[in-house]
């Protein structure tokens, strides 16, 4: 049988019999999935599938009600700090400093984790990102969401974190702007990153991932590997999205 690429790389994140409830209700009932290093992995779910849940047990923000999840070989109940300097989480709204610029937040985020916080770090970084040149010194609070995404995913690499967890990074972006996010991750990936976005964004995932992942009734329904240069049929995707919903909705 053919080898998953998370079988053939080192495996960043991952969920084993993952389970959580809130209070009586079951969101997580059993899930498995694992991301290796230089792979894009996307995890769909219609909404309350237990998407977000599942990146806050990756951040040791919640603690599973069992199984467990492992960062970079690291159980994150045991380790919850140790786990979470790994990754590099982007939500859906990045929250940063708006009075300081994107040089000063990045300075500021990098001093607080004890990492090299010089001037031509960031400056690699934030040319890395994509943010343009005359957009560093300003403040961020006039920033669109694209730049804010920008300028955290130059924080992750700033920090090289190995890690890359993202909420819904395209939502609210328009076409363009979410074609040249997708351009950064692509980057952010042949640096040997390991990237879990959690989307509902059909065509980004179709272009970008090299898995996808379908949620539903708290476990993997289905398991998509990308095939060649055709990588994912659209179509295809948004049928069984489709389908998924009606299951959830039958539950
Ligand atoms: N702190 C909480 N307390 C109680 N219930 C919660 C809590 N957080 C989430 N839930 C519930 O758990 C379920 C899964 O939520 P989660 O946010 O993980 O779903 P999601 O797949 O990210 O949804 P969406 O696509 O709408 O963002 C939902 O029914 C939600 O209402």
């Amino acid at each position: 049988m053919e080898q998953s690429l998370s079988d053939k790389r080192d495996v960043v994140l991952e969920a084993c019999d993952l389970r959580h409830q809130y209070g009586d209700k079951a969101v997580l009932r059993g899930l498995n999935f694992k991301v290796a290093a230089g792979e894009i992995y996307a995890l769909l779910g219609g909404n309350g599938a237990g998407k977000s849940t599942t990146l806050s047990a990756f951040l040791g923000l919640i603690r599973p009600t069992g199984g467990t999840v492992r960062v970079m070989d690291q159980d994150v109940t045991e380790a919850p700090d140790a786990a979470r300097a790994k990754i590099a989480y982007v939500p859906e709204n990045v929250a940063l400093y708006e009075h300081l610029t994107a040089r000063e937040n990045l300075s500021y985020f990098l001093a607080l984790a004890g990492a090299d916080a010089s001037a031509s770090r960031i400056e690699a970084a934030l040319e890395a990102a994509g943010l343009a040149p005359d957009a560093r010194g300003r403040r961020v609070g006039g920033f669109s969401k694209g730049m804010r995404q920008k300028t955290a995913i130059g924080l992750a690499i700033a920090r090289h974190a190995p890690v890359l967890l993202l909420d819904e990074p395209t939502s609210g972006l328009d076409p363009r702007a979410a074609a040249d996010f997708n351009r950064l991750l692509d980057a952010a990936r042949s640096r040997g990153m390991g990237i879990l976005m959690v989307t509902h964004d059909l065509l980004g995932a179709a272009e970008i991932a090299d898995r996808i992942g379908f949620l539903a009734d708290g476990r993997l329904e289905a398991e998509l590997t990308a095939e060649g240069e055709a990588r994912f049929d659209v179509r295809a995707l948004h049928a069984r999205y489709v389908r998924i919903g009606q299951t959830d909705a039958a539950a």
